[in-house]
């Protein structure tokens, strides 16, 4: 079976060259004028035909190419969601391009281990692909993936750029199922890139291209019962080298992924439940929207009264809870210095289509009709954590994000306006 990290589709294996490798970069924006191959290494800048272009490289060279489509049009907002492997990021990458509408998957016609998916709106890019060291590397060197040093931060961040200013790049891929690097695929600049895995926060560079962050934070406890259930049940792995892996990755984890939550946006936290005394089963589960205050294009979603602290027990007429019940919180708090608002779900829905109860007690969700965000769960009810506030958040999330960018390309409309009314 074909292994899985980020947005991938299972696949076949295939084996691509490792040396010397040929790579075929096209530009296939409409309105590109020139096309310009940048050796990403040697800083050389060659400007080709429009149409295609080839780049001939070695293994000291690292096969890494930048195409640039100049002429592009609109600038291309950028998304960052960090979380560890295992942690929902394919799950709410689902989620939110399903706001956005329209199907996503894999480039067409290209290697079929991608771990990119492509919709109408959105490009989901893994950072994954940025590993600079291969499986095999990394067991000669003993790094982790998560360790910077098996990653490269200057071609993630030249590449994000580039992208981010509307050029199309040859970005590589790292395969999860060979644990090689493959030959780069071409990315053309989307409306909105979404850079997901394990580090879009942590080098500053990167960091500052981001229009908005989110962090989803899965405490110890739940994040090993998900991985049982994913490794173990679904994977074949066994009880103790799931606890191994678990192990292994957790200096590293505590060292370069956990600290990037404090420059995150919206961090989801997720929790055991405060429901049941101490719960060990953790499958009801307690699950915090920690939101930043004075983010430009955001504001948080608030529950009755914006600013006030408010405990509230939804259950009854309204709402058929079950034991242990639901239990939402929200009120103002400090979250690494800043200013952020809280909203929490603890416990679980029994019937998703009276969630309508609860959304029509939250304000500034950016949806554009009554009851979007009940009728998204109930689409994709079949997704993990769609009874609980994991779904919840991760729609609402969804939605703001979809606002964030609304108002970005409405900023740019206006300043494109008045810039024509100067003329
Ligand atoms: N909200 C949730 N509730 C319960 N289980 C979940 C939830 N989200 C994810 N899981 C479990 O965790 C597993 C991993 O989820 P997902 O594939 O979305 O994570 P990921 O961060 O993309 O992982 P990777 O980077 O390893 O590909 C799922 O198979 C599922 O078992
Ligand atoms: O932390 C991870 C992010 O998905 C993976 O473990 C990392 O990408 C290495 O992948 P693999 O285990 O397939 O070699």
């Amino acid at each position: 079976m074909a292994a899985m990290a980020c947005t991938s589709a299972a696949s076949t294996a295939v084996s691509t060259p490792r040396l010397g490798a040929t790579v075929k970069a096209s530009c296939s924006a409409k309105s590109a004028r020139s096309v310009q191959l940048a050796s990403a290494f040697h800083g050389q800048s060659v400007v080709a035909k429009p149409s295609s272009a080839v780049v001939k490289s070695s293994r000291r060279e690292g096969r890494r190419a930048v195409v640039v489509c100049k002429g592009a049009d609109g600038q291309t907002v950028v998304i960052g969601l960090a979380a560890d492997s295992g942690c929902g990021k394919s799950t709410f990458m689902r989620r939110l391009t399903s706001v956005f509408g329209g199907a996503a998957s894999p480039p067409k016609g290209g290697n079929p281990d991608s771990n990119t998916l492509i919709s109408d709106t959105t490009t989901v890019i893994c950072l994954d692909d940025y590993h600079s060291l291969d499986r095999y590397g990394r067991k000669e060197q003993a790094v982790t993936a998560l360790d910077p040093r098996a990653n490269n931060f200057d071609l993630m961040y030249e590449q994000v750029k580039a992208l981010k200013e509307g050029k199309s790049v040859e970005k590589p891929i790292y395969n999860h199922v060979t644990g090689l690097l493959d030959a780069p695929e071409t990315i053309q600049p989307p409306k909105i890139l979404v850079i997901e895995g394990l580090h879009p926060m942590y080098d500053e560079r990167v960091r500052d291209l981001l229009d908005f962050s989110i962090y989803l934070d899965i405490s110890d406890d739940v994040k090993f019962a998900w991985k049982i259930q994913r490794d173990m049940a679904e994977r074949g792995h066994s009880l103790e080298s799931i606890k191994a892996s678990i192990a292994a990755r957790k200096p590293d984890f505590d060292a370069f992924i956990d600290p990037q939550k404090q420059y995150a946006d919206v961090v989801i936290q997720v929790l055991p439940t405060q429901l049941i005394p101490d719960d060990n089963e953790g499958k009801v589960l307690r699950v915090r929207m920690v939101m930043k205050e004075g983010v430009q294009y955001f504001e948080p979603v608030y529950l009755f009264d914006e600013g006030s602290t408010i405990s509230w027990i939804p259950c009854g007429r309204k709402l058929t809870c079950s034991y242990p019940g639901i239990k939402f919180f929200y009120g103002p708090d400090t979250y690494y210095g800043n200013e952020v608002s809280v909203l929490e779900m603890d416990g679980q829905f029994d019937k998703l289509d009276e969630l309508i109860y609860v959304e029509s007690h939250l304000s500034n969700i950016s949806t554009k009709f009554y009851g979007e965000i009940t009728q998204q769960m109930l689409k994709h009810a079949d997704f993990p954590g769609s009874n609980n506030g994991t779904g919840l958040f991760q729609t609402i999330c969804g939605l703001k994000i979809r606002g964030v960018y609304e108002r970005i390309l409405a900023n740019q409309k206006n300043a494109t306006t008045l810039e024509s009314a100067k003329a």
